[in-house]
């Protein structure tokens, strides 16, 4: 008897859920995206981000659905570039979401990319600014361009064998990350990076930190070098950080939590504008051209002012469209409307950047690589596309390596153009050398790992 009053209290408890999850909560008049995904994340959200199409299948559903789509019980996803905006804004009271940002954390540690309370995350910004500030940024370039030319003498010896693949350069692992620093500083490999490579076909980011005591260890040892002061190099950024009211283990855990977000995103980018260079060869020469005439510049204001380089590598940063990942805020307590619902405080919600850089009438055709896109006068056309052109996201927490990026892509590109001459793979050698690139089909976590190979052929010039 007490046996069935327990399973019929349980029936009750799970029926009254159910209607409050589909028909009371305030978040009951939002489309779901899929029939249960209101009742646990666990049955919509987590599955489809564990394959690697969140960020692949929501702006489909968006479509039909409208600009908010419920994706688990408290959370919604967004896609329109005014609630982007409201969500993203400098002073914005939506806050970085602390269960997901609390992952990236190293050693009990919060660095920017973690720290979610606000003013914390705006004082350590500013001490940031000594490095990544525009103005700060060019005091790199030698450094840049010393580790450019030996990834480029990589690149040679690599494609002494025929075509070279590529996506390791690009693919998207912490651990291969650190692998290719490591390796081209002392010329091996690290017994993790295979582990972690092993590990990473799921969810690359969360397997590969959580696997991190041999990175630990091997930071610590880089840390140690870099504050050793005959063995530094000239200029570290954990001597400058450390040497700024950064505390050591403070500066330490941004250098680590750097390696994500700032390495794996260039690294794609570049890979995939060197391919769509190999099948658009009348670009590609035109290019060189303009390089040669301006005797190869290294300076970043001559980068920049290099109209065709410039389109090259903004439009590289949005076709790729690196930095994949939704970007989960709190809404504020007492709850905010969004696109003509009230959302309640505390509710989760997210958009990633890389959808405002596929939207079909800011950039018709978004699938192609078009630098030519970037070079039209400025119009009415070109004001949405200028506006829908958010890769390193906007507002408070907007990338902070952007500067970075755009001076190391500039010069990556360059300098790997003034030594070879890009071809299609073998595999591709039947392909028109003329076309604008189709973006390579992929997976999308935190960051997007193309699913097969992009293959080019480099000839020393
Ligand atoms: C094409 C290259 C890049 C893209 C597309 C990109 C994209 C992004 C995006 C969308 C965010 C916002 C993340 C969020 O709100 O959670 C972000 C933040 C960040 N990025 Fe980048 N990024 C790139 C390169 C870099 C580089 C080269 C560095 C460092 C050297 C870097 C370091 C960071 C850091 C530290 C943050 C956190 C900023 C904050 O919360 O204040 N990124 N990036």
């Amino acid at each position: 008897m007490v046996l069935l009053i327990l399973v019929w209290l349980v029936i009750a408890v799970v029926v009254a859920r159910l209607i409050y999850t589909y028909f009371l909560s305030p978040l009951a008049s939002i489309p779901n995206a899929g029939i249960l995904a209101p009742i646990s994340r666990l049955h919509w959200e987590f599955p489809t981000e564990f394959q690697g199409k969140l960020t692949l299948e929501l702006p489909k559903l968006h479509k039909k659905l409208g600009p908010l789509v419920r994706i688990g019980p408290n959370q919604v996803s967004f896609y329109s570039l005014e609630v982007y905006k409201t969500v993203h804004a400098p002073n914005s009271p939506f806050v970085k979401d602390p269960r997901v940002y609390s992952q990236f954390v190293q050693d009990g540690h919060p660095a920017l990319f973690s720290i979610t309370d606000p003013k914390e995350h705006a004082q350590r910004r500013r001490h940031m600014g000594i490095l990544f500030n525009r103005s700060k940024v060019p005091a790199l370039t030698d450094m840049m361009v010393e580790t450019i030319d030996r990834f480029s003498e990589y690149l040679g010896t690599a494609s002494q064998k025929g075509s070279i693949n590529l996506v390791p350069t690009s693919k998207f692992a912490f651990g291969n990350t650190i692998g290719a620093i490591d390796s081209l500083n002392a010329g091996k490999e690290l017994g993790i990076i295979q582990k972690n490579d092993a590990k990473s076909s799921k969810m690359p980011v969360l397997s590969s930190i959580t696997s991190s005591q041999q990175f630990d260890r091997w930071a610590d040892e880089q840390f140690a070098a870099t504050m050793d002061s005959e063995k530094a190099p000239s200029l570290s950024f954990l001597k400058v950080m450390a040497n700024h009211r950064i505390s050591e283990q403070s500066a330490l855990s941004e250098a680590k939590e750097m390696l994500g977000p700032g390495t794996d995103t260039t690294s794609a980018t570049l890979a995939h504008i060197l391919y769509a260079l190999s099948l658009n060869q009348a670009f590609q020469n035109e290019l060189v051209s303009d390089l040669e005439a301006a005797g190869w510049p290294t300076d970043m204001t001559a980068l920049e002012s290099t109209p065709r380089l410039k389109a090259c590598v903004k439009e590289g940063i949005r076709w790729t469209g690196a930095a994949a990942a939704m970007l989960p805020r709190i809404v504020p307590k007492g709850g905010y409307v969004l696109a003509g619902k009230n959302l309640p405080g505390g509710t989760m919600i997210s958009s990633s950047p890389i959808w405002y850089l596929r939207d079909e009438v800011a950039f018709p055709d978004p699938e192609r690589y078009r630098p030519t896109r970037w070079r039209q006068d400025t119009d009415e056309s070109t004001a949405l596309r200028d506006d829908y052109y958010i890769p390193f996201s906007k507002g408070a927490s907007t990338c902070i390596g952007n500067h970075f990026a755009y001076l190391e892509l500039f010069l990556a590109v360059s300098q790997v153009l003034r030594r070879y001459h890009i071809r299609p793979g073998d595999d591709l050698a039947d392909l028109d050398v003329a076309h604008e690139a189709i973006l390579p089909p992929r997976r999308e976590w935190v960051a997007a790992v193309p699913i097969g190979r992009l293959t080019v052929r480099l000839e020393r010039r």
